[in-house]
C-alpha cells in the first residue's frame, strides 16, 4: 500500500540529487510537521555532543546518522577541523554528501504560512531559487527577474540578461529572527511574526546580493550547490575549547561570497521562510558571541581586502588562498585564527580525501533505509 501511496504522490524536485543535512542535540520530532516535504529526500543527521546518546527519528525517513565517533573514525586526525558542541557541526554533513545540491535546517525550525495562511514548502523553493540564474553583477530593482510575474526592468543591460549560476540560496525566518546576543537582549520580546503588521515582517522577495557585498549567512534555512560551493562551506571551528561561537555560519558566508564573487556566481537571500521556534539564550548566546563582535571589525575589513588570483580557478585553491590570508592578516588579531587557518587547510585535506575519484567512503553505521 505504502508503494501505491508514494507512487502516487509527485516526484519532489531533485529528489536524488539533494541532501537534508540535520545538526542535532535532540530527538527530530520535527521531521513529523516536515514529513510532507522532506520524506522523499534522503537525511543526513550530524548528532552533536554526547555519541552515547539515543536520539529518536520518527519512523518512514531515509536517513544516515554521524555521531562524534563516526566523525572521528572517519576523519581520524582531520576530525580536528569539525566542532563539536556546537551546531557548526553540521558542516560534516555536507562533506559526506554525495548529491549536488545541500539544504540545511534546524530542528528548532517548522513550517511557516505565507501572509495567504498557505504553507510554505521552503525546499521547494530554494531549489527554485538554485536553479533559476543570479543577478550579482547589475541590481534589478524588481528583485528577481525569473520569479513569475516579475522580469528586468528598463535599463536592465540585454548582454546581462541571462545571469548567473546560483550557488547558494538563504532562507530566512518568522517568529524568532536570527539576532546576535545584545539586539536579543534589547528586544527580548520582539517577534518577527503576525502579532506585527505582518506585512512589514513577511517580505515577497528573493534577491541577489551583489558582487562585492558582504552579508551574515545564517545556517537555520540554507540551500547551496554542494557540486560548486560545498568545499568553501567550511562553518568555522566553534564550539568546544574554542574561543569564539555563533560565528561558524557567518564565516562561512564571508569565504563562500568572496569565492562566489571571484567565480562569478550568486548568492540570493529572501524566500523562502520558516518558523524559528525557539530563541536560544541571550546570556549563553553573549559568551559566545563575545570575542566574535569584537573581531569581526577587523574579519569585515580583510575579506572586503581580499581579491583572489587569477590562478585560483577552483573552490578548493580559492579556499587554500583565504586560509593563507587569514594566517597572514588576522593571526596578529588573535591566535585563534592561526589555528582556524590550519583548519581550513585541514577541511579542505579531508574534503578532499571522501571527495575525490579515489577518495574514501564515508560509511554511516547508523542509518535506516525506507
Ligand atoms: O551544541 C549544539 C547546540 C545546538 N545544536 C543544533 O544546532 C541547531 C541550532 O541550535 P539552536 O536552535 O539551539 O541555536 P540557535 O541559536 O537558534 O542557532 C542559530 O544560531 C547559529 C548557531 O551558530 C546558527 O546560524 C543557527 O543554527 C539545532 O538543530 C540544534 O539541535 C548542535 O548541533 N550542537
Ligand atoms: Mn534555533
Amino acid at each position: 500500500m505504502a508503494q501505491l501511496y508514494y507512487s502516487m504522490k509527485p516526484t519532489p524536485m531533485l529528489k536524488d540529487e539533494l541532501d537534508i543535512v540535520i545538526p542535532t542535540i535532540r530527538n527530530l520530532d520535527f521531521l513529523e510537521r516536515w514529513r510532507p516535504f522532506f520524506e522523499q529526500y534522503h537525511l543526513i543527521i550530524v548528532q552533536d555532543g554526547d555519541p552515547s546518546k539515543a536520539i529518536k527519528i520518527p519512523e518512514g525517513f531515509d536517513y544516515e546518522l554521524y555521531n562524534r565517533n563516526d566523525i572521528n573514525r572517519i576523519l581520524g586526525s582531520k576530525a580536528s577541523c569539525i566542532s563539536f558542541k556546537d551546531s557548526a557541526c553540521r558542516c560534516f554533513g555536507y562533506m559526506v554528501s554525495k548529491k549536488k545540491y545541500i539544504y540545511t535546517i534546524d530542528d528548532d525550525c517548522f513550517v511557516a504560512k505565507d501572509p495567504s495562511g498557505k504553507e510554505i514548502n521552503a525546499l521547494e523553493q530554494h531549489i527554485k531559487n538554485l536553479l533559476s540564474p543570479s543577478t550579482p553583477d547589475f541590481f534589478n530593482t524588481l528583485y528577481d527577474p525569473y520569479r513569475d510575474g516579475a522580469d528586468f526592468v528598463r535599463g536592465y543591460p540585454f548582454s546581462m540578461r541571462e545571469g548567473a549560476i546560483t550557488a547558494v540560496s538563504h532562507g530566512l525566518w518568522l517568529n524568532i529572527p536570527d539576532y546576535d546576543a545584545p539586539t536579543q537582549l534589547v528586544k527580548p520580546l520582539e517577534r518577527n511574526s503576525r502579532k506585527f503588521d505582518f506585512s512589514l515582517r513577511y517580505v515577497d522577495a528573493v534577491m541577489t546580493i551583489p558582487k562585492g557585498t558582504l552579508f551574515p549567512m545564517c545556517g537555520m534555512n540554507l540551500a547551496f550547490d554542494r557540486e560548486l560551493i560545498g568545499p568553501a562551506m567550511y562553518f568555522g571551528l566553534m564550539g568546544d575549547g574554542q574561543p569564539i561561537g555563533r560565528y561558524d555560519d557567518m564565516w562561512a558566508g564571508w569565504c563562500v561570497k568572496v569565492i562566489c564573487d571571484h567565480m562569478g556566481w550568486g548568492v540570493k537571500t529572501g524566500l523562502p521562510y520558516i518558523w524559528h521556534s525557539k530563541a536560544s539564550n541571550p546570556f549563553v548566546n553573549l559568551k559566545k558571541e563575545y570575542n566574535g563582535i569584537f573581531w569581526q571589525e577587523e574579519a569585515i575589513p580583510f575579506f572586503q581586502s581580499v581579491t583572489l588570483p587569477k590562478e585560483c580557478t577552483s573552490v578548493q585553491q580559492c579556499y587554500l588562498e583565504l586560509a593563507r590570508l587569514v594566517k597572514e592578516k588576522l593571526g596578529k588579531v588573535d591566535p585563534y585564527f592561526n589555528k582556524l587557518a590550519v583548519e581550513m587547510v585541514t577541511w579542505i585535506e579531508a574534503w578532499e580525501e571522501l571527495n575525490s575519484p579515489k577518495g574514501t567512503e564515508a560509511k554511516a553505521p547508523n542509518g535506516k533505509k525506507k
